[in-house]
């Protein structure tokens, strides 16, 4: 019997960032181990001309929750979305909501955040530091919290090289940084934003370490648990391999790849790819979740949830991988051959970017305009180098975090939890992990059809056939007006010619004698 899915029986869990890549993993994953729980209030917001109730029906309705649906059949009336934004006052929660929530929770998986890197800093400190402050206040009025879990990442402190299982302090207060953001305009705050985020890379890293002095420093008698996970990817086993339906991090680049969009990438190949799949890390929240309540340590404990150090795979390897992996299962209707390098200075950066991403996007947009279609290339190819640019930072560095928390963690759990919620990374496979991660990208992401493939890779065929015709014709044309303008060029052009010439007829006079 696993103690943890024992545990979440009959309770009440409110989830953030349920409708998100990690929140929907967890909430499967919590269904199908305890379908005996009471109810999981979720906070979800109207997006995209959709009403609450569409959008749990949608999730629902995954391909994500099948295996839900067979344990817990009645889990549409375990789930009981709530309306908030969590932008706003008090999320905008009803009164009735509120109350609901305050009475019944036990537990709190606090997973929204805005993971874009290049988001704004008011609106990123709003989301990942303000609202945590907020939760964390109508979680210290709610009788019967049991553990507050606060989903941060390990890149919250990237600036550092060796990163421990503590809290390190931004130099400003996160409260006088949440004050300034209601008095200063934006051309201000955008003014004092990098002297602000220092040397972390973005608003993003910068607001989920100030997310976590908030929660250190308004934690009061909570039981609260913080978890970094490092680059999150499709899950490794569960529900089942490769589930992936958004494209942060890595996988963007994955489709970038097999669509033949991306053709060089400044990295270091030896650099450690510090992925950690989706399922890992929702089986160590839940374990955390468990621990925290149960045995509630005498201080916040903080669990890498990262792979480096126990397993560590290269951006190296994982490249071949992903390309090797697209050559037995290709993507429909490729630009181009999936085909990439790894470059590592700045002018073989600039140098692929113009010749491998630029030019056949102008080549290719010319052709549509031609066509009397829209062009679209040149904007997507910007988009995609303006991403490749974010990214940058962390596929050129490597980092240590410490693993005690979480090794601790792991020698605490029965061999029945250890195996229902499985968290030990050295366990994976990288090689079968990302061809499971690419398959996913191609079949839950893009929904391509398998029966495709033979289609695919006739296509890609074509676009072989047109590579080497368009590479013919620009030899040739190169070499005709190198041989107009030079007598060197000329004389080794006649001199081949001749070579040939004499061959052929030597070759054609011998094999007359043998006849
Ligand atoms: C040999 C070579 C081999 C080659 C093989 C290659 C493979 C192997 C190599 C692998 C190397 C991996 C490196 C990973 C490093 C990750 C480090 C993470 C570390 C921290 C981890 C964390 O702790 S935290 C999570 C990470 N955080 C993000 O990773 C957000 C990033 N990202 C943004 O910060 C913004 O994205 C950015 C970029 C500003 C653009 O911004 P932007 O404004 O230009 O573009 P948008 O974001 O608006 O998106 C443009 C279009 O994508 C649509 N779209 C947007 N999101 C969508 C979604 N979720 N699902 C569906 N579609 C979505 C959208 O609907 C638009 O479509 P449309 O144009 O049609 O409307
Ligand atoms: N993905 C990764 O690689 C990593 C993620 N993390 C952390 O894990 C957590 C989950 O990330 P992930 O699932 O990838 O992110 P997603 O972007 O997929 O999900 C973010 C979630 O937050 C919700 N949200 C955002 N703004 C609001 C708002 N104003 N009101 C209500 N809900 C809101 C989103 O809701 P909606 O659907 O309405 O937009 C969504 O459910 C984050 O805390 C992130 O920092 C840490 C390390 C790596």
């Amino acid at each position: 019997m696993s103690m943890i899915a024992d545990f979440y029986g009959g309770k009440s869990i409110l989830i953030t960032g349920a409708t998100g890549f990690l929140g929907k993993v967890l909430m499967e994953k919590l269904f199908r181990t305890s379908p005996d729980l009471r109810v999981i209030y979720i906070l979800v917001r109207p997006k995209a001309g959709q009403t609450l109730q569409q959008r749990v029906f949608q999730i629902l309705n995954s391909k994500l929750f099948e295996k839900v649906k067979e344990v817990c059949p009645n889990v549409h009336e375990k789930i009981r979305a709530i309306s908030a934004d969590l932008n706003q006052n008090d999320f905008a929660i009803s009164k009735e909501d509120m109350q609901e929530l305050l009475s019944y929770t036990n537990i709190i998986f606090h997973c929204a955040a805005t993971v874009r890197f290049d988001d704004h800093l008011r609106h990123a400190v709003q989301l990942n530091v303000t609202a945590t402050q907020q939760l964390l206040l109508m979680a210290s009025q709610m009788p019967n919290l049991e553990a507050f879990i606060h989903i941060s990442t390990a890149f919250s402190n990237c600036n550092l090289k060796h990163i421990d299982e503590v809290i390190y302090p931004c130099p400003v207060e996160p409260k006088k940084i949440i004050d300034s953001m209601e008095w200063l305009d934006d051309a201000i705050i955008d003014e004092i934003t990098p002297k602000l985020i220092g040397d972390r890379p973005n608003t993003y890293t910068y607001t989920k370490a100030l997310g976590e002095m908030v929660v250190q420093q308004e934690s009061g008698k909570l039981n609260i648990a913080i978890i970094r996970p490092s680059i999150v990817g499709a899950t490794w086993q569960e529900p089942f391999p490769g589930w992936v339906d958004n494209i942060n991090g890595p996988t963007g680049l994955i489709v970038a790849a097999g669509k033949g969009f991306l053709r060089s990438i400044r990295a270091t190949p030896m650099a450690v790819a510090d992925l950690i799949p989706a399922d890992i890390v929702v089986n160590l929240t839940l374990a955390v979740g468990w621990y925290t309540a149960v045995h509630r340590p005498k201080s916040t404990l903080i669990y890498h949830c990262t792979s480096g150090n126990l397993n560590p795979c290269n951006w190296g390897k994982m490249g071949i991988q992903v390309l090797a992996t697209f050559e037995k299962i290709p993507l429909e209707r490729a630009f181009r051959r999936p085909k990439a390098e790894f470059t590592t200075n700045n002018v073989t950066t600039q140098y692929w970017n113009a010749v491998s991403h630029r030019a056949p996007a102008m080549i290719y947009d010319f052709y549509l305009r031609l066509t009397g279609r829209k062009p679209r290339m040149t904007k997507l190819m910007n988009r995609l180098l303006r991403t490749l640019s974010m990214l940058e930072y962390f596929i050129n560095r490597s980092w240590e975090w410490s693993t005690y928390n979480t090794e601790m963690l792991m020698s605490k759990l029965s061999p029945e939890d250890q195996r229902v919620f499985n968290f030990d990374v050295r366990q994976l496979n990288w090689l079968e992990y990302i061809e499971n991660y690419v398959l996913g990208v191609k079949k839950y992401l893009l929904k391509e059809d398998m029966a495709g493939i033979p289609e695919a890779k006739q296509h890609l065929r074509r676009l072989r056939n047109i590579h080497y015709l368009f590479n013919t014709a620009l030899f040739l044309i190169a070499w005709r007006l190198l041989i107009a303008r030079s007598q060197v060029a000329r004389n080794v052009w006649f001199f081949i010619v001749s070579f040939c010439y004499k061959f052929l007829s030597y070759f054609r006079a011998s094999s007359t004698l043998k006849v």
